[in-house]
């Protein structure tokens, strides 16, 4: 039996698994209820360390031989395994970590509309322990609910992005919470201001992508899209572009940029409509423990 690097190797009970090692090429003697047997099955799995990309798809050698008194025995299973990458695990192993190191202060995600950032930080929120907030909708609410479409068309968008200030100043205040911020939010210094009071994420995603998710869904809900009949890929693709050229400045002024297209890179995908939610958090929160070691001295991390 052979597996590159692992962590943990387990197997059934049948073996004495406490003269398992991690080297490659070991051999492991049978307990003696396994000698009385003729038949019996071995069950074998190997556990990867959870530290950063290159562990997130490995390729494993396995080969389980058997001998008898020293006699080799033969092959009974080899092969090359892709071993699942544990996202949850990995999720999980990746907010302790960091944790500590945010003493209690808010992350706020930043991107462009549809760049998951409600999506991506409720599962952000519930990994490290922390709350989940999202300005529009708190808008919404202080607008004895009427959504954020409305609140364009009655009050303008002035009126809208004042409510937006006001919502993340109050949330300044506020600790242990993941707040998805309007795709507006980055282009008031005064919203930069209160996010700094924080650590700020960019969701970096490509434009067709955006593009893509919002026209499956509608663009009912967001008023600085075009909502009328025709080829919505395109027009809404060609609104956020010219969205994008005035704001992306301001996106790549937060402490960490998460990009699905290095994310997509790292793990050979050519598509980025493959990034599940929790592989674009686990990118999260690698990136904020770059910024922590690179902006903040934390080298021990
Ligand atoms: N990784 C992903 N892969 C595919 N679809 C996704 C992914 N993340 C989010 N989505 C989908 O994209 C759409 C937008 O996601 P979400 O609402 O989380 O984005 P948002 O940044 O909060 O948007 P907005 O700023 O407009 O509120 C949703 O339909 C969501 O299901
Ligand atoms: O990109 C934007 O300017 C907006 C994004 C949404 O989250 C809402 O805040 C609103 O539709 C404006």
């Amino acid at each position: 039996m052979e597996a590159l690097v692992p962590q943990t190797v387990q197997f059934t009970n049948w073996i004495y698994s406490d003269k398992v090692t991690n080297r490659p090429g070991r051999s492991f003697p049978v307990s003696q209820t396994l000698k009385d047997r003729k038949r019996f099955p071995v069950l074998v799995s190997a556990r990867f360390p959870a530290n950063g990309a290159s562990n997130r798809r490995r390729n494993v050698d396995m080969e389980v031989s058997c001998s008898y008194k020293s006699v080799p025995g033969s092959v009974v299973e080899s092969g090359n395994n892709q071993a699942p990458f544990d996202e949850s695990l990995l999720l999980k192993v990746k907010s302790e970590k960091i944790k500590p190191y945010l003493e209690g202060r808010c992350i706020y995600l930043v991107g462009m509309m549809g760049s998951g950032k409600t999506t991506v930080g409720k599962i952000l929120s519930q990994a490290l322990g922390y709350s989940f907030s999202d300005c529009d909708t708190l808008i919404e609410q202080e607008a004895d609910g009427i959504s954020v479409a409305e609140i364009f068309k009655l009050h303008g968008e002035g009126f809208f992005r004042d409510k937006e200030t006001e919502v993340l100043r109050q949330l300044s205040l506020m600790r242990c919470v993941v707040v998805s911020t309007g795709g507006g939010a980055v282009v008031r210094n005064i919203n930069w201001k209160y996010m700094q009071k924080g650590i700020t994420v960019w969701l970096d995603v490509p434009l067709d992508a955006l593009a893509q998710r919002i026209s499956a869904v509608g663009t009912g809900s967001r008023p600085l899209l075009p909502n009328e009949s025709g080829d919505i890929y395109s027009k809404t693709f060609m609104r956020l572009s010219s969205l994008f050229e005035l704001r992306g400045e301001s996106y790549a002024n937060a402490n960490a940029r998460v990009s699905l297209e290095n994310i997509a890179a790292k793990l050979g995908e050519r598509d980025v409509s493959n990034l599940t939610p929790t592989v674009i958090a686990i990118e999260a929160l690698e990136q904020i423990e770059v910024f922590l070691k690179e902006k903040e001295g934390h080298n021990e991390l």
